[in-house]
C-alpha cells in the first residue's frame, strides 16, 4: 500500500475547497453525484450481477449518515437500482443542512427504493439478513468524523461489526469510525471488504490490510495539472470507468 499516493486530510480539504471554489466552480451536488456513481460502479465490479443465476442475492443495504458521506450513499442507492440491484436505504438522521437532500430522497422514492428512518430503529436489522444481502454500503461517516461515536450510530456500527464476517461491507471514502489520518484508532470501527477512496486516498487507507480489503479510487473529477499542483499523479482510469482498483 505504501506506493499509493495519499493526501493528508488538510490537503484533501484544500482540494475540495478549490474544486468548489469560484475558479473551477463544481457544485457539491455534482461531486456527490460522481462520488455515489463511482461507489455503485465499484459494486458492479466486486459483486457483478450474474444473469444466469436468478437466485443470486441482489439486496444491497446502504446506511447513510447525517453528512455528505451519507449523501454519497443516497446517490449510490439510486444508481444501484438502475444497475439491477435491490437497494434498501437506512437513513436514521436526515439532514436539513442542504436543501438538495430532500431531492435525493424524492429521487429514491421515484425509483421505489425503500428508505428506513429513525422510526425503524427497532426493526432495521430485519432488512439486513445475511442470507438475503449481497453487501452493505457504509456511507455513515467520512472525513469529518470525530470520535467518540454518538448514538444512534454507535449501536448501528456495533451491529455491523458483528455482521462483517457474514456480509461484505463497502466503505465510502473512509471506513466508519476510522480517523482520516490515523486509521482505526477509536473504539468503534468497521473493517470493510472494499474501500472506495474518493478523489485521492487519504492517509488512513495505508492502514487497510490488502489481504482483507480491496481498495478502489473513485470520483474521477480532476485533471492532471490539478493533481500535480497538489503533489500527486492522476489515476489511470480505464476507458469510461469511474473507479480504478489500486
Ligand atoms: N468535496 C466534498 O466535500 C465532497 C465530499 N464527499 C463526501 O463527503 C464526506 C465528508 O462529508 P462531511 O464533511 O459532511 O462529513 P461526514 O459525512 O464525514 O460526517 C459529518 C456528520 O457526522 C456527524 N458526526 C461527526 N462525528 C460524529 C460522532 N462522533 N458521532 C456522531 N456523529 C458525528 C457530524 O455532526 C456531521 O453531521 C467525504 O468523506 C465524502 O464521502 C462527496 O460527497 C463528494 C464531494
Ligand atoms: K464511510
Amino acid at each position: 500500500m505504501s506506493s499509493i499516493k495519499v493526501v493528508s486530510s488538510k490537503l484533501a480539504a484544500e482540494i475540495d475547497q478549490e474544486l468548489m471554489g469560484p475558479q473551477i466552480g463544481f457544485t457539491l451536488q455534482q461531486l456527490m453525484e460522481l462520488a455515489g456513481f463511482s461507489v455503485a460502479q465499484t459494486i458492479t465490479h466486486e459483486f457483478p450481477i450474474n444473469k444466469a443465476n436468478p437466485n443470486m442475492k441482489k439486496n444491497v443495504f446502504i446506511i447513510a449518515g447525517p453528512g455528505n458521506n451519507g449523501g454519497d450513499g443516497l446517490v449510490c442507492a439510486r444508481h444501484l437500482k438502475l444497475f439491477g440491484y435491490n437497494p434498501i436505504v437506512y437513513y436514521p438522521r436526515r439532514t436539513e443542512k442542504q436543501p438538495f437532500y430532500k431531492q435525493l430522497i424524492s429521487q429514491l422514492d421515484f425509483f421505489k427504493v425503500p428508505i428506513l428512518s429513525q422510526d425503524d430503529s427497532d426493526n432495521w436489522l430485519d432488512y439486513l439478513k445475511p442470507e438475503n444481502t449481497l453487501c452493505i454500503v457504509d456511507a455513515i461517516f467520512g472525513f469529518s468524523f470525530k470520535p467518540p461515536m454518538r448514538e444512534p450510530f454507535k449501536s448501528i456500527v456495533d451491529h455491523l461489526i458483528a455482521l462483517e464476517d457474514k456480509v461484505p461491507i463497502v466503505a465510502v471514502d473512509i471506513p466508519t469510525g476510522w480517523d482520516v489520518d490515523q486509521g482505526p484508532i477509536s473504539e468503534t470501527f468497521i473493517t470493510p471488504k472494499v474501500l472506495v477512496s474518493l478523489t485521492v486516498p487519504k492517509p488512513c487507507s495505508a492502514f487497510i490490510n490488502p489481504k482483507l480489503t480491496s481498495h478502489y479510487v473513485g470520483g474521477r473529477f480532476i485533471s492532471r495539472e490539478f493533481a500535480n499542483k497538489f503533489g500527486f499523479e492522476p489515476f489511470d482510469y480505464e476507458g469510461t470507468d469511474q473507479v480504478l482498483k489500486l
